[in-house]
């Protein structure tokens, strides 16, 4: 667990960080989020004192951080950023490697953590292994980024718009890792992001941020259905807050399970139990049906979702 207490940066005059409260459980995604300049990183960097903060309480797991090693408590927590920070004259894998090195993790141990990693994050480990992070594309450097924050399994990851510089379908397939190995390994991590449908779409809490302070603090559902103020409401755009609370739920929870697989009828779409039931409503329009087959991995067909309840659930 991560707490923070009454929590103030300033730089100078300008106060970067304004007396913030901050609890974040163990195993949660806690996504930082708000508009450029709002204290995000600050916040973040104060958390691994890479940046010390200047009045106030930090403490995890009930001790605080100013009294750990600074060396000792950032090899306990992850740390990716967007510009990933990997050395250039360095392969990956000894990228990989660095946080293992400083442990004096053996070195199969660290080379068999490095190819686990590797395989994790959906690259090659026979051959991305051995590149430099120039010959890496910059979803593929990501990657790394994020693989080299886990590397040491440390109990804790900060991660700093890791995915921020991305195109929209890397970013979208890099969430879904992320979404992925955070089901497997339940880290406790700090997310920044200014992006409020990746902080809906990743967190188990969100706070949002404005001028060094937080505004609200609480799950993607609370803060759709009950904005705290004009400011939240318009950060996650009134218009398609109900396709946004459509996003936050899946299939799985809503279809008509069949008591038996059965052979799917020969159907233009369908759709998986993880696909989310915005998803679901788009298929619907487009094909202009009341009711869509869910099918599992095998092509079996598991159930249905229709229309009708889908919209009564709907927002
Ligand atoms: N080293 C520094 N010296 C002076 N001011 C700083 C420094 N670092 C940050 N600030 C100021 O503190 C405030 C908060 O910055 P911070 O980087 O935490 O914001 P952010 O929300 O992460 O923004 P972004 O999304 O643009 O990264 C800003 O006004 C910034 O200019």
């Amino acid at each position: 667990m991560i707490e923070l207490k009454g929590v103030t940066r300033r730089f100078g005059e300008a106060v970067a960080v304004d007396n913030i409260d901050l609890t974040i459980e163990t195993g949660e995604v806690c996504v930082l989020v708000g508009s450029s300049g709002c204290g995000k990183s600050t916040t973040l960097r104060m958390i691994n004192r890479l940046l010390p903060r200047t009045s106030g309480q930090i403490l995890v797991d009930g001790e605080d951080i100013n009294k750990a090693d600074p060396e000792a408590l950032r090899l306990n927590m992850g740390y990716a950023i967007q510009s990933t920070g990997l050395f250039p004259h360095w392969t990956v894998a000894r990228n990989i490697g660095v946080v293992p090195t400083l442990l004096k993790w053996p070195a199969q141990k660290r080379d068999e953590r490095v190819t686990e990693l590797l395989a994790l994050l959906g690259l090659d480990p026979e051959t991305d292994a051995r590149k430099y992070p120039h010959q890496l594309s910059g979803g593929q450097a990501q990657r790394v980024g994020v693989a080299r924050a886990l590397a040491g399994d440390p109990n804790i990851l900060l991660m700093d718009e890791p995915f921020g510089a991305l195109d929209a379908i890397t970013r979208e397939s890099l969430q879904q890792e992320m979404l992925r190995i955070q089901r497997q390994l339940n880290k406790t991590t700090v997310f920044v992001t200014h992006d409020i449908d990746e902080a809906l779409k990743l967190a188990s809490r969100i706070a949002v941020m404005d001028q060094g302070r937080i505004i609200q603090h609480d799950t993607p559902e609370a803060i759709l259905r009950r904005p705290a103020s004009a400011f939240v409401e318009n950060l996650i755009g009134k218009g398609d807050r109900g396709l946004k609370l459509l996003a936050l739920r899946t299939v799985s929870g809503l279809m008509e399970r069949h008591p038996e697989p059965r052979h799917p009828e020969p159907v233009t779409d369908s759709l998986n139990e993880s696909d989310s039931l915005r998803i679901a409503l788009s298929l619907m329009l487009w094909n202009n049906t009341e009711k869509l087959p869910v099918l599992d991995a095998s092509g079996a067909e598991v159930g249905i979702v229709n229309r009708e309840q889908l919209l009564k659930v709907g927002a």
